[in-house]
This record gives structure tokens, C-alpha cells and sequence, in this order.
């Protein structure tokens, strides 16, 4: 079995890919090394003979985390690291190593999928959006504040915006203009992303016409998918590109 971990600044996204590796075995979403454990250690029968993982926190978080599995485990573990180029796409980044490595994984994997010129939009802490022509370069893309960063930021730097997780689902059913502050800044970070959304796709029709596809990924991805009905989502993106830049024996 093959364990794939996605490390992202909020959360690990985790699953374990049977001796078929088509097939997905168990998979899962935790906030911290030790809630990983736990999960995995909740599987009868995990028996890991392989795992890579890409992470986009510092080398010693992701050093303790590789120790972690190493001695939970007794599996050695493949990092993705930064590259010019991995299949046919070439790294768009004047310094190709300080690109996200959870950019570059999901611009494979979209590349690959799309066989042709793509737009990648992530949503997770923070949002990204990656522009990948038809002959695989990387021309470059967008960083801006994900959907926990925007709320966060507002609930930290008023005195009168608080509001609980369950009010904030709730809130998010409907986009008209809000009547209570949870609705309001619910909403409105929403309308916020769906904008750059649109603004990424206008970008996208002026370089390649309607001859691209629009892969959106990331734990918030679902937020926007209405704005593009022609968008694939693809939650395991990230997941495809680990497999392709870090193959096993
Ligand atoms: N099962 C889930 N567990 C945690 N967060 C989730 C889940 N499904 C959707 N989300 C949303 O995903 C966002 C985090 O996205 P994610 O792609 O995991 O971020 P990151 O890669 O930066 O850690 C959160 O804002 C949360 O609202
Ligand atoms: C842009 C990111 C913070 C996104 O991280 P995420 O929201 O997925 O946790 C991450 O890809 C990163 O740290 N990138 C390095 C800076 C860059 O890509 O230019
Ligand atoms: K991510």
C-alpha cells in the first residue's frame, strides 16, 4: 500500500492507495501530525510499503512529520521537491525552487489531464491560479488570501465581527446581500473569490480563445465551481501531479 499526504499550510490531506494503485483505500483530512497518526492507526490491515508526500510548510515541520511516519511506519518516505521541468511542463518562476510545490504538483497533474493549455485555481488557505499553454510552459500566476485568511482577518482586526463556524455554513446558502454580519462577511469573501475567478478566466480567453481547460482543486473549490460550469473539479489533483513527479519503483 501507498500512503500519499498533501500537506498544505491549513490541513494534511492523507489517503492510502491499495496494491492496485487505481483504487483508493482510505483517505481523510486532519489538522496536525498527531491527527494523522490517529487515522492511519485506526486501519486494520495498513500494511505501508511506500510513501511520498509534498508539503509547503518549513523543512523542520516537514522533517518531523517524515521522522513521525519513518518510526510509526517503518516506511521510507519520498518528498516532490522543486524541478525546471517534469513532464513536458517547464516551471514558469524566474527562481524555479521558491514556486509552492502543491502549485507545481497540481499544474502536472492538470497538464497531463488536460493534454493541452490550462488554467489551475486552487482554493485553499490561500488561493492560487496558474497558467499552463499548450506546449506546457508556465507563464506564471496569482497568490491572494484563501477564504480562512479573508474571514480570519476580519474577525481579528474588528472589535464587532464574530460569528461561529455553523452560523458561517449557513450563511453561504444563498449569495443575496446578507442581513446579519455573518451573511455579510460570509458572502461577501465569496463574491470576493468568485471575482478573481472571472477575472483569471477573462486572462485565460485572451491568450488561448476557448481552446483550454479549468481545473479547480482545494478544500474551498466548491465555493466557486457555479461561476465556471465548464471548470473540471478535480479535489485530488495535487495527488495526481505527487505520482507523476515522484514515481515508485
Ligand atoms: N473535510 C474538510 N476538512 C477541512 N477543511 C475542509 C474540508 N472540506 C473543505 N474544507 C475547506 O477547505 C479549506 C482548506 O483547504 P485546503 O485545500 O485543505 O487548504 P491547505 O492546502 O492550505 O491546507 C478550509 O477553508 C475549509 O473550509
Ligand atoms: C501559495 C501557497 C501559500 C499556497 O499554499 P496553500 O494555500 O495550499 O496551503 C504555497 O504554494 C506556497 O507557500 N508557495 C510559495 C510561494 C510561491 O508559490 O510563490
Ligand atoms: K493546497
Amino acid at each position: 500500500m501507498i500512503l500519499e499526504l498533501d500537506c498544505g499550510n491549513s490541513f494534511i490531506k492523507w489517503r492510502v492507495l491499495g496494491a492496485d494503485v487505481r483504487l483508493v483505500v482510505a483517505e481523510g483530512v486532519v489538522d496536525s501530525d498527531l491527527a494523522l497518526l490517529e487515522s492511519l492507526n485506526r486501519l486494520s490491515d495498513l500494511v505501508l510499503n511506500h510513501c511520498r508526500l509534498v508539503s509547503v510548510r518549513t523543512g523542520e515541520e516537514t522533517s518531523a512529520l517524515i521522522s513521525l511516519l519513518s518510526q510509526a511506519f517503518g516506511v521510507s518516505v519520498i518528498c516532490a521537491a522543486p524541478a525546471r521541468e517534469t513532464s513536458g511542463v517547464r516551471n514558469g518562476y524566474e527562481d524555479y525552487e521558491k514556486l509552492g510545490l502543491d502549485r507545481w504538483l497540481a499544474m502536472l497533474g492538470g497538464f497531463h489531464l488536460a493534454s493541452g493549455a490550462c488554467l489551475v485555481l486552487d482554493f485553499g488557505t490561500a488561493v492560487t491560479a496558474d497558467f499552463i499553454a499548450g506546449d506546457g510552459e508556465h507563464l506564471g500566476g496569482f497568490i491572494c488570501p484563501g477564504m480562512p485568511l479573508m474571514r480570519n482577518q476580519l474577525r481579528t482586526h474588528t472589535r464587532r465581527i464574530r460569528y461561529g463556524d455553523l452560523a458561517a455554513e449557513r450563511a453561504l446558502e444563498s449569495l443575496v446581500p446578507g442581513r446579519t454580519t455573518v451573511e455579510a462577511v460570509e458572502r461577501g469573501c465569496s463574491l470576493m473569490l468568485r471575482g478573481f475567478v472571472l477575472t483569471q478566466l477573462q486572462l485565460a480567453r485572451s491568450y488561448w480563445g476557448e481552446h483550454f481547460t479549468v481545473f479547480l482543486t482545494g478544500g474551498d473549490a466548491d465555493l466557486v465551481s457555479e461561476v465556471v460550469p465548464e471548470a473540471r473539479v478535480v479535489p485530488d489533483l495535487v495527488f495526481v501531479g505527487l505520482a507523476m513527479a515522484c514515481p515508485l519503483p
